[in-house]
């Protein structure tokens, strides 16, 4: 998969890998979660170099979880539900500092986690936005009512100002690679019900270990 994230975006691509996520359990696999954080950071860099710092960041902890699974653990790292057990049970989380384990599976995919729910906000907007309705405004929205409530006031604001580079509807659609607008309206339909149900068994996990704020 190395370098994957140059080639050509396909929506479909991505509802497929959140459509693997999930076992017959409801737990999530991580290998699909992160095929499809790998997709979403190929349409992130198709849309030019004012996200690359967003697609840096969202790569390197792409590349920690990458890590973990291809590590001799690797096994305990298939599902979000064992790496949450493994991590746990083996110390392996800084729970209230930093210390000694900085960069956690846990706490990286908290971060991924909180962009999730970003994502499902701005997609959910998209589905239901008229012709001229503004990217730059659903991303925002969806930002503030999310993420942005996790990091420090330079990032939102390079964010914000990143914001104001996103195309317009038309060309944001066309690059989703699925087809004519109706299409991408329908593919989004089933796109946000899968996204919303991984991102709430996540949180429901995180919840229920008391994961939420790992610093
Ligand atoms: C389906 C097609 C349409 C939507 C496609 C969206 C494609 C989005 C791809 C990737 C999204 C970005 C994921 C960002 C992960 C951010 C994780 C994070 O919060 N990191 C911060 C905290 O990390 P630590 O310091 O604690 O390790 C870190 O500080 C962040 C730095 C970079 C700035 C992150 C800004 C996030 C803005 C999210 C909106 C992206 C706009 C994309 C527009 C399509």
């Amino acid at each position: 998969m190395a370098g994957s994230e140059n080639q050509k975006f396909c929506l479909q691509e991505v509802l497929d890998s959140f459509q693997l996520c999930l076992s017959p359990n409801k737990e999530v696999y991580l290998e699909h979660y992160i095929a499809g954080w790998r997709g979403l950071v190929k349409f992130l860099n198709s849309l030019g170099s004012v996200f690359g710092f967003i697609s840096k960041d969202a790569v390197s902890k792409i590349q920690i979880l990458v890590n973990f699974l291809n590590s001799e653990n690797g096994s305990q790292y298939a599902t979000v539900q064992s790496m949450v057990k493994f991590e746990l049970d083996n110390k392996l989380v800084d729970v209230d500092k930093k210390g000694i384990c900085p960069e956690s599976g846990c706490r990286t995919l908290l971060r991924l986690h909180r962009a999730l729910r970003w994502l499902e906000l701005f997609l959910e907007r998209l589905r239901t936005s008229k012709e001229d309705d503004k990217t730059s405004v659903m991303c925002r929205e969806a930002y503030n009512e999310s993420l942005a409530q996790h990091h420090p006031w330079v990032v939102r604001k390079a964010a914000g100002m990143a914001f104001f580079a996103l195309p317009g509807r038309p060309t944001f659609f066309e690059v989703m690679n699925v087809g004519p607008p109706e299409q991408v309206v329908a593919i989004l339909g089933k796109a946000v019900p899968l996204i919303s149900e991984v991102y709430l068994i996540t949180e429901e996990l995180y919840l229920k270990h008391n994961l939420l704020d790992l610093p």
